[in-house]
């Protein structure tokens, strides 16, 4: 049947054109057909209770709401997917929304996020057996109250306190200044009942540190605030304003002692302090929360170019630079468009399967950790703070880009792509901001690298640094030189490691040289008694840069090796040697799934774009020291050139992969159908307030927008002409 309309019939033409099946890709990539139709199941059951399935209807989230009117909504899909969680038994909507959004979009999203992790990890068992069970019947609403007005990154600037009454056996939980007022947790306005509050734990004038303790905000009955507790709402924010992000000021909010979440720490009722043995076990959270974020922010890079590209399909704008051309291109016939919404694919992709190997390690980690031994720890720990800072800085500028690829009608709220912007534009903030998260690995590193010189063994995650040849070299020249000799080498996976594994284990001993020659500690002389000491920490200050350099280094490689290694068939040839996976602490036993070819070019292109492109944050590290030598680059432009070329049919079979529902992408550009201009008027028809009939007093057509035009005239317009009149 022919296409209703020209950019529906450009969108089969060019899904017509794919080498592979979509829909097994998408069983391949959410573990098998049945698991994908589970999933889809509960994302039609959501869609279908909100009322959103019917896409040729203007979205309720974009039909001009207040305040109010967003919370609201964000309470209807909140309750939703908790509903759904609950009713068919399942954990798809545990850390996104059905929008993709991180789930604290939801005013009910830190139970399953932060709130819930936290009453399972760093409660004692007692603890645990009582809140949990509340939890899970879904009794209690949750936040997790740490970040302060005056403080977010140096949690030893806190100022909550929580004083030991030791006469009543309760603590005293207060905030003290202005700038110690809670201030952004998800649900805090309105919606949570609980809180986990970060606090100062004091016992008769000893200040023991931060502490987690339960605070009811709320009372269960009429969801009044217990008394010494105000909140509220902190307003409209960028993005995830479907929840309450909030505020809170404590004055004197007497809770009983065993509020104190006593997993790691204990105190007694004569106020004895008891340290945990695992003190570290309270990161075990944060790591969580951090391995989810990696998970959706992929998701939502995705969808961003999903819109993209289906939009580029059906777009067309000006004749090309065909002579001969009489018809117009669709944009993503231009080769600038091309490159940059593959390389953004292919950037989702990346980020997809590192989450995959993020799980798997923290996975790994939490077994051991049952079992007591917590050597896994510093690698989790550092794995999962630098994955977090790269893939939420490269999902959130990788959205922002594939919106600008959309010109004007990217920057409209319809195609979806402001509020995938704005949702991911926080992730780089919040739970660990990124320059601070990279700090995090890179003391691991250092830490790392001085075993590594002192002949001591270090995590199998990081044994490339003792093992990369260049590992001696210090200074920014090194004598080592990329081994590839013709363009095909490129398209070598252990070429490609062997790159990445260069670069990072270069930055990485450059910085511990940095670090070790700024640093002294000189002893006085006659001449001069008291000589300026640089402390280790001052001379990190110095040297932040280098540091974030080699930590992403690292990631970018753990990325790469983790899109290698999971797409990569074992074959029975492949020595240890060639073996793409030298970052995971146990490769998984078993053999990844085969994926279409073109999957696999888009992993070469991932390597390649990262390596050649200027606009890639850290390329230069590439090149500096003179490992690529400038024919080797010029090498590896020509054969990204070709393999944009390989990829051109697929394109939307990739994107379609992915399997979003074009509910979930809420975009007018970036239906599957690619029937753009009569949903974008549609949906521009019905903004506030619907289509109203036009042939007024004036004769005129109709005008979207009910009665602001109206409003507008009356208040301002009429008054306005009428005075120059
Ligand atoms: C959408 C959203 C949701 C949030 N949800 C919650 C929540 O549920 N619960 C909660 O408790 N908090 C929450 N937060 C707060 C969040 O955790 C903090 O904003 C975050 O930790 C950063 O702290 P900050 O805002 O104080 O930034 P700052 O620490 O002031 O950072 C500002 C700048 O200073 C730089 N900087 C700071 N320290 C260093 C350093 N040591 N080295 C180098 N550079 C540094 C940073 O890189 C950054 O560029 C949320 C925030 C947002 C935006």
């Amino acid at each position: 049947m022919a296409a209703p309309n020209r950019q529906m019939a450009l969108m089969d033409k060019a899904r017509a054109c794919a080498t592979f099946n979509s829909r097994e890709l998408t069983y391949l990539l959410y573990g098998g057909k049945e698991a994908t139709e589970r999933r889809e199941a509960a994302f039609t059951r959501i869609e279908d209770a909100l009322g959103v399935s019917d896409t040729r209807k203007l979205p309720l989230a974009y039909a001009g709401q207040d305040r109010e009117g967003q919370y609201l909504q964000g309470l209807a899909f909140g309750k939703a997917l908790m509903d759904d969680e609950i009713k068919h038994r399942h954990g798809i909507f545990d850390y996104h929304s059905h929008r993709f959004a991180l789930i604290i979009a939801s005013p009910f999203g830190h139970n399953p996020l932060m709130f819930g992790p936290t009453l399972r990890l760093q409660t004692s068992p007692e603890q645990r057996d009582y809140w949990v069970p509340l939890l899970e019947a879904g009794k209690i609403i949750g936040t997790y109250a740490q970040t302060e007005l005056g403080h977010g990154t140096f949690l030893r600037g806190l100022e909550t306190t929580a004083t030991l009454d030791l006469d009543t056996d309760e603590f005293v939980v207060h905030s003290p200044t202005l700038t110690s007022t809670k201030y952004w947790p998800s649900a805090l306005g309105f919606t949570a009942s609980h809180a986990v509050v970060m606090a100062n734990l004091v016992i008769r004038g000893k200040n023991h540190g931060m502490q987690p303790f339960m605070v009811q905000l709320r009372n269960l009955d009429d969801y009044s605030l217990m008394p010494g507790i105000e909140t509220g709402d902190i307003g409209v924010k960028m993005g995830l304003n479907s929840t309450d992000m909030g505020y809170a000021v404590f004055t004197n909010v007497r809770i009983p002692r065993t509020n104190l979440l006593m997993g790691n720490v204990q105190v007694l009722q004569d106020g004895t302090f008891i340290k945990g043995k695992h003190q570290k076990m309270a990161y075990a959270t944060m790591m969580y929360t951090r391995d989810r974020i990696v998970h959706n922010v992929g998701f939502q890079l995705a969808q961003a170019v999903v819109i993209a590209t289906r939009y580029s399909t059906v777009r067309e704008q000006g004749i090309g630079f065909s002579p001969t051309a009489t018809a117009e291109w669709p944009i993503m016939a231009y080769k600038s468009q091309h490159y940059r919404l593959l390389s953004l694919m292919a950037q989702a992709y990346a980020l997809f399967f590192a989450a995959a190997e993020c799980t798997t390690i923290y996975n790994q980690l939490t077994a051991q950790l049952a079992a007591g031994d917590l050597s896994l720890l510093p690698y989790v720990h550092a794995t999962t703070a630098a994955l977090k800072a790269y893939s939420t800085q490269v999902a959130s500028d990788g959205a922002e880009d594939a919106r600008k690829c959309c010109g004007g009608l990217g920057y409209s709220i319809l195609s979806g792509l402001p509020s995938i912007v704005g949702d991911l534009a926080p992730m780089p903030t919040l739970e660990g901001e990124n320059h601070v998260m990279y700090q995090q690995t890179a003391r691991y590193f250092m830490k790392a690298i001085t075993r590594i010189k002192a002949g001591l063994p270090v995590d199998d995650g990081v044994s490339y640094l003792a093992t990369t040849p260049t590992s001696s070299s210090s200074s920014s020249a090194s004598t080592a030189h990329c081994p590839a000799s013709s363009p095909s080498d490129f398209l070598n996976p252990e070429t490609q490691l062997q790159i990445f594994r260069h670069r990072a284990t270069r930055l990485a001993f450059y910085a511990h040289h940095l670090l070790l020659t700024t640093t002294t500690t000189t002893t006085p002389t006659q001449q001069q008694p008291s000589p300026p000491t640089i402390l280790y920490a001052q001379a990190w200050n110095t040297h932040m840069l280098p540091l974030i350099h080699a930590a992403r280094a690292h990631i970018e490689l753990f990325v790469l090796s983790a899109f290698i290694s999971s797409t990569t068939p074992s074959s029975p040839q492949s020595s240890p040697q060639s073996s793409p996976s030298p970052q995971s602490p146990s490769p998984s036993p078993s053999s990844p799934p085969t994926y279409p070819p073109s999957l696999l070019t888009l992993r070469t292109l991932f390597a390649l774009t990262l390596i050649e492109n200027p606009l890639s944050p850290s390329s230069i590290h590439f090149f500096e020291d003179g490992y690529v030598s400038l024919e080797q680059v010029y090498s590896i432009r020509a054969t990204v050139g070709d393999l944009l070329k390989e990829l051109g049919r697929d394109v939307l079979a990739l994107g379609d992969g992915w399997g979003f529902s074009d509910a979930c992408l809420g975009s007018a550009i970036g239906c599957w159908d690619g029937d753009v201009y009569a949903r974008v008027m549609g949906w521009t028809r019905g903004l506030r307030g619907g289509e109203e009939e036009g042939g007024g007093k004036g004769g005129g057509k109709g005008e979207s927008g009910g009665d602001m035009g109206k409003r507008g005239f009356e208040k301002v317009i009429g008054p306005m002409l009428r005075g120059r009149l």
